[in-house]
């Protein structure tokens, strides 16, 4: 695509474009100069966006050709600011993916007026400044050509003007070949050096507006009146915290823990059966007495359900991530997914035993398979519920497929992930719990309750199990808080 000399940076010839079955361009051609400033207006449904996406090489035409001098930069509507990257990440993501070139990430942080707001979140930021964020991003893309769909349209009337005069000094400043859609005809007659109407899939005009009504669009008689009135608007305000409005009721859980002590003692002690139910201090001096044989145990049992959650986990996103990705696949993967998921892992023990025989490996794998299941469901639904249209932005900065998934598909999915990882790590202790019942080789803590069951010790029985418990109970809080800190940071 590269341009000989005089050939305009950006032009469509002939270009038809039909969505559902409706011709929604019909033979449209436009040549944009180098350096100009075009603006795109007409009605709702006019083709605007269907021709900025043309432009974008994101639509390919039915007919007619397209040509770009550099693949352009496209500011969406919506911004599609990735919201587990800081401000400054996000602008240098084209960097990152190998589409940088323009300028460097902080100087176009800079250049919009948010070099202080870099290692905010998108969450953190203001409508405004999220526009200024999304724009310093085009801006640090290579190329010379700037398309621009409506970018400031969620914005109030104040800030939107103020964007404008500071688009127009942009422009001016960068020499950027811009396309700019909007519904504004003053907008687009004060911003650009021609306007071109699009309207029933067709350009129907295109006006040279230079030194059309620039300088007095803005500040004529009542409207300067109010203007100075209301003041400028203010883009540049950080959304407040939410973290002050969190609630103060994180004891309860402890209060809770508390009472059923309490009512564990209570109810022990007046039961007098310590055959039947010991006491919390009964259980507390067997654990004491055989702490030593008790940490012995767990490290046999966490080590597996560690090693099981880890190995389980790993293979569910293996396997989600393709069954998200075709669905052809997962539907022809479907029935032996739901086969074997009905298949209790425990009926599996006596085949592991003749194919594996007794010891860790085993272990493990009955545990992994425990975890596999639903870390593959976490999988296969993070990625496919990511929003597609933060594909398309990947698209405008011609990721590859790994860029994709190492960038976009896995820190999107993130949370949805860390959810599955939690039930996941919840079942891989308990598979790791069956095999013991099965090896007697795995000494762990299900062992322990069965020895003690023998020996009808209760308080170490209840000893194991409160160990098994404290396990479970500190990975899930250690994933939760993960998992709050992640959404925290999104907003969410
Ligand atoms: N994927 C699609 N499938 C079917 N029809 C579509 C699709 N995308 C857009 N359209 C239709 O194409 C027409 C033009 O849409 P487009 O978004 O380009 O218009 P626009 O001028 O940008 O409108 P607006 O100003 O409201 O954003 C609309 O009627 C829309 O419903």
């Amino acid at each position: 695509m590269s341009a000989p000399g005089d050939r305009p940076p950006l032009a469509v010839q002939d270009v038809t474009v039909r969505l559902g079955g409706e011709v929604i361009l019909n033979s449209v051609s436009l040549e944009v100069r180098r350096g100009e400033f075009l603006a795109l207006i007409g009605p709702s449904g006019g083709g605007k966006s269907t021709l900025l996406r043309v432009l974008a090489g994101l639509l390919r035409p039915e007919r007619g050709a397209v040509h770009s001098s550099t693949p352009p930069a496209l500011v969406f509507q919506d911004y599609r600011l990735l919201p587990w990257r800081t401000a400054l990440r996000n602008v240098a993501l084209p960097a990152d993916l190998g589409a940088g070139g323009g300028l460097a990430p902080q100087e176009a942080l800079k250049m919009v007026g948010m070099e202080a707001y870099g290692p905010y979140f998108p969450a953190q930021l203001s409508g405004g400044m999220r526009a200024r964020v999304a724009l310093a991003r085009a801006l640090a893309q290579s190329g010379d050509v700037l398309l621009l769909d409506e970018p400031f349209a969620a914005l109030d009337a104040l800030v939107r003007e103020r964007f404008n005069a500071e688009l127009r000094h942009l422009h001016e400043k960068t020499g950027r070949t811009t396309v700019l859609v909007t519904h504004s005809i003053r907008e687009a007659v004060w911003l650009a050096d021609r306007v071109a109407v699009l309207q029933g899939g067709q350009i129907v005009e295109v006006l040279d507006t230079r030194g059309e009504g620039r300088v007095s669009a803005y500040t004529d008689g009542l409207e300067a009146h109010l203007r100075a009135v209301l003041g400028t608007g203010d883009s540049t305000r950080l959304r407040a915290e939410t973290a002050g409005t969190r609630s103060r009721s994180g004891w309860l859980p402890a209060l809770a823990v508390a009472l059923a002590l309490l009512g564990w003692h209570l109810g022990a002690s007046a039961l007098n059966q310590p055959f039947l139910v010991p006491t919390p201090g009964a259980v507390w001096q067997e654990a004491v007495k055989t702490a030593p044989a008790l940490a012995a145990a767990f490290w046999v049992t966490v080590r597996a359900a560690l090693l099981g959650t880890l190995l389980g986990a790993l293979a569910g996103v293996l396997i989600g991530y393709p069954l998200a990705k075709w669905r052809a696949l997962e539907r022809f993967l479907s029935p032996f997914l739901v086969a074997s998921q009905s298949t209790p892992i425990v009926v599996l023990a006596p085949l592991l035993v003749s194919w594996l025989g007794f010891g860790l490996l085993p272990a493990v794998v009955v545990s992994a398979l425990s975890a596999l299941y639903p870390m593959l469901i976490a999988t296969l639904v993070g990625v496919r519920e990511l929003e597609g249209t933060y594909h398309e932005l990947f698209s405008t900065l011609r990721a590859s497929r790994w860029q994709r998934l190492t960038r976009l598909e896995l820190p999107g999915a993130l949370p949805v992930l860390l959810g599955g990882l939690r039930l996941a790590a919840s079942l891989a202790l308990i598979g790791a719990v069956v095999w013991e019942f099965v090896d007697p080789n795995q000494k762990g803590l299900g062992l322990a309750v069965q020895v003690a069951g023998v020996y009808q010790n209760k308080a170490a029985q209840f000893a194991a199990i409160a160990l098994l418990v404290g396990y479970g109970v500190l990975v899930y809080t250690l994933i939760t808080a993960l998992e709050r800190q992640v959404m925290r940071r999104r907003g969410r």
